[in-house]
């Protein structure tokens, strides 16, 4: 019975499943928070990842492990493999400017996002690794004259896994190359005139594995359980522990993948299947056949853990908009639930705009939210919980809407992410939707695809194990047509954080 390990590095937390590999059986499992913020530095990951493993039972009896993880964040290295600065996440909106800058160079307006569109597969926005390298150059020149290779979250913590052996080591895979702005999901080819125009010179970037393709093995400093063995200091440079494992049994590396499409290998998404994830992101994705190039921008082109693409809808505000409205209430998240359920659909007309973080989709970097519809009657806990919910649900049933008109067949929404453990957003969800949603199980689908991958890895075939699925419940509601139309009419009216907004 090998048995294989998957990680989740997302924004929030770090997650370490243990599997069975040829059954997926669950046999342990670990996590450990990440620290808040739009820019971290990586070694609270590779902290992270080490109590997660440690929490898990170490990786001493694993045949492999693939990590998963947040998209797009910038994690800048220099020559000898030290980190130049702390990474820009995903979620961090200070690269906006540089969006638009490189869409204009490209033509701007619409032949612009066209021809980004066709080059990358996708528009750039602020979260694009190529715009967050714009703004590197054009604000930290210092920090950008160190940079010898640029890299994703999931590929460092794969090469930190593997000891650092050198920057040549350095891979990653298709699903998470797709975000970055500077490969072609299309015809799997690196576009690095795209990085130079971005950054102003060409830099070191990972290699690009097949889904299945070892990656490296992993370094015996991190073979140890729990307690185990010390671990790597801060800016650790290149070659250190690329030996083998002490027992000689070498434990193989997976290339890892994007978390969005680790996800979609975790719950078996299939054809005609729409995942929606409510993290710290909101994501509306599907396998797909064909790549996407949607000139509009709000589907991202991106490719999938699989070898096929994964068209894919990202907001900024998800689960933590049902955290702020928590907070507001001075209520926890079950409560939050409780109350919201209490509100009649639509909240009498209380809408909340969520845009809390700015947002992606629609491209409103600099946006605050919104409360709009407070009268005496709907100023209650009960109206706000509500109106939290079904605002954020709004959001990602427009982020459907755009990837049905870009020919995603949506016959099944799986809805997954920690905002799904909330009752209320899987009751409310298909009233937003229009359509029954299925609920698998809780639990850590990033963690289990990336175990997924790794026992392809370990096993060999042409494609992933078979994993039994496990029983989802279905949802389903009434359609209520009225929120949808409200959140429509109040979404765009919104002001944009002043210079003291934090
Ligand atoms: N019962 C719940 N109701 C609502 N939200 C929840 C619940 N449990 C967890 N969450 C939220 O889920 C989020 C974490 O989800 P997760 O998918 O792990 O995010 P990420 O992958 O972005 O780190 C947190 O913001 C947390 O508050
Ligand atoms: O930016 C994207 C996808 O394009 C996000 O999905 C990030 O990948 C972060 O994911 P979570 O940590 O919220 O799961």
């Amino acid at each position: 019975m090998p048995l294989v390990a998957g990680v989740d590095s997302s924004t929030q937390s770090c997650k370490v499943v243990v599997r069975d590999a040829e059954t997926g059986a669950l046999l342990r499992q670990g996590r450990a928070p990440h620290p808040d913020g739009t820019e971290v530095d990586p070694e609270a990951w590779w902290q992270a990842l080490r109590s997660a493993v440690d929490a898990a039972g170490g990786l001493a009896d694993v045949a492999a492990v693939s990590v998963a993880g947040q998209q797009h964040g910038m994690v800048c290295l220099d020559s000898t493999g030290r980190v130049v600065r702390p990474a820009l996440l995903w979620n961090d909106t200070r690269s906006a400017d540089a969006a638009a800058d490189l869409i204009a160079e490209a033509g701007g307006g619409e032949a612009g996002s066209r021809s980004w569109a066709e080059a990358a597969g996708s528009v750039p926005v602020a979260s694009f690794t190529v715009t967050k390298l714009r703004w590197l150059a054009r604000h930290e020149p210092e920090h950008a004259a160190r940079v010898a290779a640029v890299c994703l979250p999931h590929d460092w913590l794969t090469w930190r896994l593997a000891g650092a052996p050198g920057l040549d080591a350095l891979s990653t895979d298709r699903s998470d190359a797709s975000g970055t702005g500077y490969w072609t999901p299309r015809t799997g080819e690196y576009r690095l005139d795209l990085l130079e125009q971005a950054f102003g010179r060409r830099l070191g970037v990972p290699a690009v594995l097949g889904p299945a393709e070892v990656a490296g093995h992993l370094a015996p400093s991190v073979l140890a359980g729990p307690g185990g063995s010390p671990v790597a200091s801060t800016g650790t440079a290149v070659g250190e522990g690329t030996t083998p494992a002490p027992s000689g049994r070498a434990v193989l590396l997976g290339p890892g993948a994007g978390d969005n499409a680790a996800a979609a290998l975790g719950v078996g998404a299939g054809p005609g299947d729409v995942v929606v994830s409510i993290g710290t992101s909101g994501t509306v994705f599907a396998v797909s056949d064909a790549p996407a190039a949607d000139p509009g921008g709000a589907v991202a082109g991106f490719a999938d853990a699989t070898g096929r693409f994964l068209p894919l809808v990202c907001t900024l505000n998800a689960a933590r908009v049902l955290d702020a409205a928590a907070a507001m209430l001075g209520v926890g998240l079950d409560e939050l639930s409780d109350l919201a359920l209490a509100a009649p659909p639509g909240a009498d007309g209380l809408v909340l705009v969520p845009y809390l973080e700015g947002e992606r989709t629609p491209v409103r970097p600099r946006a605050t939210g919104a409360l709009h519809g407070l009268t005496l009657h709907t100023a209650t806990p009960a109206h706000l919980a509500r109106a939290a919910v079904e605002g954020m649900l709004c959001a990602l049933a427009d982020g459907l809407d755009a990837l049905i008109a870009q020919g995603a067949r949506a016959e099944r929404i799986v809805l997954v992410g920690g905002g799904a453990r909330s009752a209320a957003v899987r009751r409310i969800a298909p009233q937003v939707f229009a359509r029954p949603v299925v609920v698998p199980p809780p639990g850590e689908y990033v963690a289990d695809g990336a175990a997924r991958q790794a026992a392809w890895v370990a096993l060999g075939g042409a494609t992933p194990p078979a994993w039994a699925v496990t029983d989802a419940e279905e949802y389903a509601a009434e359609p209520v047509p009225v929120v949808r139309e409200r959140y429509a009419a109040a979404r765009g009216l919104i002001m944009d954080r002043s210079d003291a907004t934090p």
